[in-house]
């Protein structure tokens, strides 16, 4: 059975319009999305800013009213349950969120950040929480002092690495990672991706990772959506989308990356090998041998307009 299962998921919005701002009927913002993720699978989400990605992810988090459909959570229908039945389940799907400088309560120390989730589900002592919170402090690649500072004593990568701390330390069955990186600075986002690949792994999590970027998503992925006007306009394999996207849509989003277009590849490549030698930086190299994205040199405005 899939861990979770969308079937014909619409939600609306009211929407006033036209003369005197009358309510006018409500928009589909998601509008009959079906998809299936399963245990172990990482599933990403794909589409354009205002496509309704965000919003199929709060509907799975419990947070909008479904006009219509159904979304099973280990086989039970999350809307059908009463609200403490599905506040408990919640436990178990948990969020990372596309900005590390809005998604932290600056008032708090990363102790606090960290063990909030905690404290609404499990009963720890002190010590258990602060032997928690240190083991996944350090887990994300920080140093167990660092429970004591505050959001603004850390860089974006880092922050981003206090929320995924944060959303493992109740051990979730789904992460929920919209557009995670997406508020970072390449060469930082490569970072952090390599590291959710890492803890994926580790953890044998179950990702719904949201993103309007093709390139990511094929890297961190087993399976894509593409959503397109608040509709699931395709589904398959990275394989499939990549090598056959059939919407039009997906094959405008698949030719607009220059490195999975055979024709403009090869000249991608030829104008990004002259650059290297000229300036010696490895800018062909996004990804390695076993397809993991590897640290991103930074390259100047100069050299980045050159690749264009
Ligand atoms: N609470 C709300 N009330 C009314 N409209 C909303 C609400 N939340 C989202 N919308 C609208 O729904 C549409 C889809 O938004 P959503 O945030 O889900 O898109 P998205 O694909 O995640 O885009 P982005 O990547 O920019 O966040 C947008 O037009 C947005 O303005």
């Amino acid at each position: 059975m899939p861990l979770l299962q969308l079937h014909d998921v619409t939600v609306q919005f009211p929407e006033k319009g036209g003369f005197l701002k009358r309510t006018i009927p409500p928009r589909s913002v998601v509008d009959q999305v079906s998809f299936q993720i399963f245990q172990g699978e990482v599933y990403g989400l794909v589409g354009e800013s205002g496509c309704g990605k965000s919003t199929t992810a709060r509907a799975i988090m419990g947070l909008n009213s479904l006009a219509n459909g159904q979304i099973l959570f280990q086989g039970d229908d999350l809307y059908q349950m009463s609200r403490a039945s599905r506040k408990l389940r919640m436990k178990d799907i948990q969020m990372i969120f596309q900005d590390p400088y809005s998604s932290l309560n600056p008032r708090k120390n990363v102790w606090n950040i960290i063990a909030e989730p905690l404290r609404n589900f499990e009963n720890l002592s002190k010590e258990e929480e602060l032997a928690k919170v240190q083991e996944l402090v350090e887990r994300v690649g920080l140093n167990a002092e660092s429970i004591y500072q505050y959001p603004h004593q850390f860089s974006g990568g880092q922050r981003q690495r206090i929320g995924i701390a944060r959303a493992l330390a109740l051990r979730p069955q789904l992460l929920i990672a919209d557009e995670p990186v997406s508020a970072l600075d390449v060469s930082v986002q490569a970072q952090v991706l390599n590291f959710m690949k890492d803890i994926q792994e580790e953890f044998e999590l179950t990702v719904l990772f949201i993103s309007h970027d093709l390139g990511i998503v094929r890297h961190m992925c087993d399976r894509i959506g593409i959503m397109y006007k608040g509709r699931l306009v395709e589904e398959g394999t990275v394989e499939d989308i990549y090598e056959r996207p059939s919407h039009l849509y997906t094959k405008r989003l698949v030719a607009a990356m220059p490195e999975l277009n055979p024709e403009k590849r090869s000249e991608k490549v030829k104008q990004r090998r002259q650059i290297n030698e000229q300036y010696e930086l490895a800018a062909d190299q996004f990804f390695d041998s076993s397809g993991r994205i590897i640290e991103l040199r930074k390259i100047s405005d100069t050299h980045r307009a050159a690749l264009k």
